[in-house]
């Protein structure tokens, strides 16, 4: 230790004197970060000493590393914390925009920040967020690079608690503030994310605010100017109105409700607190009631900007309230062959008179299953668990459409009074990042293909369009080799793949679980990206991701691949007599990926279509599986993107943990590579 402090005396006095009057080190400065490093000095200690500091900001100068004239990870690695640890949080990489996460307010988004970028070009200010969302804002224009105008996307990608959300919020602000407008639409347009944020997100033990769905926004362009938006949703976490793990919480919307909510409609809507609901008692809880308070009003008056009713208002917390009433109610263990008995009557009573039905419908619902076969009615008794599985289903199926029937109510209001054919369109993509966890499900298996196929369209971007143009035009390169994840893609999506076996297996009455994944390693043993896993209790196979390994736990994937609905209990809710949930079970709301803007006939950019699009929007005739739909709306996202010139935004969290803004190297390291 001393050894170490005699030479980073002797270093700092030798660098004090070695550093230019532009403040630029005379020296490689590598040479002493090495140096560093050697003596075993961590990169923090180094960076809290002021002086030291000089020699960071020298090695951090470049704002696009891809101007280095040597870049490995671990290059990238020292660049990067240079530039954060100066508070410089963006830096490119070529055209890709890398954002480290500060978790502090940095000041730099005020109006001064966003018109200094607005008429700038990329190359002339320092690399920001604001300067992308311009870049990209021009080349749809056609007043960069001179090229002619053209749709525009901008995936926005990294793991939860990176910052994609709030990068998306600060593009979409700054395009608003390009088109030099303050129409009512962009005002409605800034409303969409606390609506959609008190819907679809949630306090999760990473993230605060983490978004539990995956969104892409189409901001619709004519002669310069927004003429409306779109959204689509792509897989909800409907699980989460039901069961939440330590230290996450339930979807932020039921804790504006506890702290927002006047006494007159605490009333209407029988609504308790917290602690009253089984799916709200154990949710973890950080803001206090005046934060959730704010944000009940903020909401409010979002909704009213973007235009939902006073009725329509009224009937979605009546709906919300209703939810969380049948989530309280319990069944006693059913004698014999008897029904399982409702051991809390008020409950069910309370929550069938916000859900609009009769109490004993709902009963009826939660507690048997009435098919008719061939004319024949056959009634099946639940168990308690069962009873237990219906109460919660309902709970999921009524929340889940209630959100589709929200994002659908805002692509009404956004969508452009008439399309022509020289509407122009920048799409943003902000979707959930690479899982890999101590248990994953199948809303891994779907997140993890989602992020299988955007590696697909950067490689294909980055790296195969790219070489195919320097070989048209004659430039002379040395060939970059890159992993395609092809073969992976056709794991999933090809005919015997696993989401094809997963419908056949899903479609066989006596298809389980196990006989599944039996499907699974008699069919695709042998490819390459396909791991058999030993028997265990819960069936499981896993998979070589390009992103890392992940064993998959196949517990309930074929129930929620179907993911059906029991008619009785679809007959009863169409009947309401609450509005919206009459509305939401009868009506035909668009699902996520169906959407057809049908993109001007701009000349297409000249990609290869990384994966067939589907042919036509699912069918309403057949339900389609979760899996399928699924499939469907990826390819449908690809489809839209690959019709516009992509950019790429890299979000990147300096720390696992969900506080501490520190760098951490090994952390930082693992999401670069
Ligand atoms: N540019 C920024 N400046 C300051 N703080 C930021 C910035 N970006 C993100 N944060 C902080 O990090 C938190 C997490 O960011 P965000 O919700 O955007 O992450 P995410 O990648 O969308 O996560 P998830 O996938 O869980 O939704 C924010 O709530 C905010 O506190």
């Amino acid at each position: 230790m001393r050894f170490n402090a005699i030479l980073l005396t002797t270093m700092q006095y030798w660098y004090n004197h070695n550093y230019n009057a532009k403040g630029k080190l005379n020296h490689n400065s590598n040479i002493l970060l090495t140096f560093y490093k050697l003596q075993g000095f961590s990169c923090s200690n180094m960076a809290h000493n002021p002086r030291l500091s000089y020699c960071w900001r020298d090695v951090g100068a470049t704002d696009n590393l891809a101007e280095l004239s040597k870049l490995d990870e671990n290059r990238i690695l020292i660049e990067l914390k240079a530039r954060y640890l100066n508070d410089e949080i963006y830096t490119y990489v070529g055209d890709i925009l890398i954002a480290v996460n500060p978790l502090k307010d940095l000041h730099i988004y005020g109006k001064k920040t966003a018109l200094a970028y607005k008429n700038a070009k990329l190359s002339e200010q320092p690399p920001h967020i604001y300067a992308t969302a311009s870049h990209v804002y021009k080349c749809m224009l056609g007043v960069e690079y001179d090229a002619d105008p053209h749709s525009q996307c901008i995936v926005i990608s990294g793991e939860s608690g990176a910052g994609k959300t709030e990068s998306t919020k600060l593009v979409v602000k700054q395009i608003i503030e390009l088109c030099n407008g303050n129409t009512q639409l962009e005002q409605q347009i800034l409303q969409v994310n606390p609506l959609l944020e008190a819907f679809g997100n949630a306090k999760t033990v990473i993230n605060e605010n983490s978004s539990r769905f995956g969104k892409y926004i189409q901001l619709l362009f004519h002669s310069g100017k927004v003429v409306g938006a779109k959204i689509s949703e792509y897989l909800l976490e409907k699980s989460r109105v039901v069961h939440q793990n330590a230290g996450d919480a339930n979807f932020h919307i039921f804790n504006y409700m506890f702290a927002g909510c006047s006494e007159e409609q605490r009333q209407t809507f029988k609504l308790g607190s917290r602690e009253n609901y089984r799916y709200t008692k154990s949710c973890d809880q950080t803001a206090d009631a005046t934060f959730y308070q704010n944000k009940f009003e903020q909401l409010q008056n979002a909704m009213d900007l973007v235009g939902f009713s006073e009725e329509e208002q009224d009937d979605l917390l009546a709906v919300l309230s209703g939810v969380l009433s049948v989530g309280n109610v319990d069944f006693a263990d059913k004698v014999s062959s008897e029904r399982v008995g409702v051991s809390q009557v008020d409950d069910l009573a309370a929550a069938a008179h916000l859900f609009g039905v009769k109490p004993t419908d709902l009963q009826e619902c939660l507690t048997r299953l009435t098919n008719s076969t061939r004319g024949e009615q056959i009634i099946i008794n639940f168990s308690r668990t069962q009873a237990e599985d219906a109460r919660d289903a309902v709970a999921k199926v009524i929340y889940g459409r209630l959100f589709s029937w929200i994002v659908n109510k805002i692509n009404q209001r956004l969508s452009p009074d008439q399309r022509s054919i020289d509407q122009l369109e920048i799409g943003i993509l902000d979707i959930f990042g690479f899982e890999n966890f101590a248990s994953n499900s199948f809303e891994q298996a779907c997140i993890n293909l989602a992020n299988e196929h955007l590696q697909y369209f950067f490689n294909e971007h980055i790296f195969s369009l790219e070489q195919e143009e320097y070989k048209s035009e004659g430039i002379k390169w040395s060939h970059i080799s890159y992993s395609d994840n092809q073969p992976l893609l056709d794991l999933f999506l090809k005919k015997m793949g696993i989401l094809a076996l997963l419908d056949e297996e899903s479609h066989f009455p006596q298809g389980t679980d196990a006989s599944f994944v039996d499907k699974l390693n008699k069919n695709l043993s042998s490819h390459e990206c396909y791991k058999k896993q030993r028997a265990a209790r819960t069936p499981r196979f896993a998979i070589q991701h390009y992103a890392g390994h992940v064993t998959y736990d196949v517990k309930n994937w074929l129930e929620k691949n179907r993911d059906t609905i029991p008619p009785s209990l679809m007959s009863m809710l169409k009947q309401s007599s609450n509005l919206l949930l009459r509305t939401i079970f009868k009506g035909n709301i668009t699902r996520t990926g169906t959407l057809a803007l049908q993109n001007r006939t701009r000349k297409s950019v000249t990609a290869k279509q990384p994966i067939r699009p589907s042919t036509s929007a699912p069918s309403n005739s057949k339900k389609l599986t979760v899996g399928t739909q699924f499939k469907n709306s990826l390819q449908e996202l690809i489809r839209q993107m690959s019709k516009a010139n992509p950019h790429f935004i890299r979000c990147l969290k300096p720390n696992a943990s969900r506080l501490a803004g520190e760098f951490d190297d090994k952390y930082i390291l693992s999401q670069v590579s």
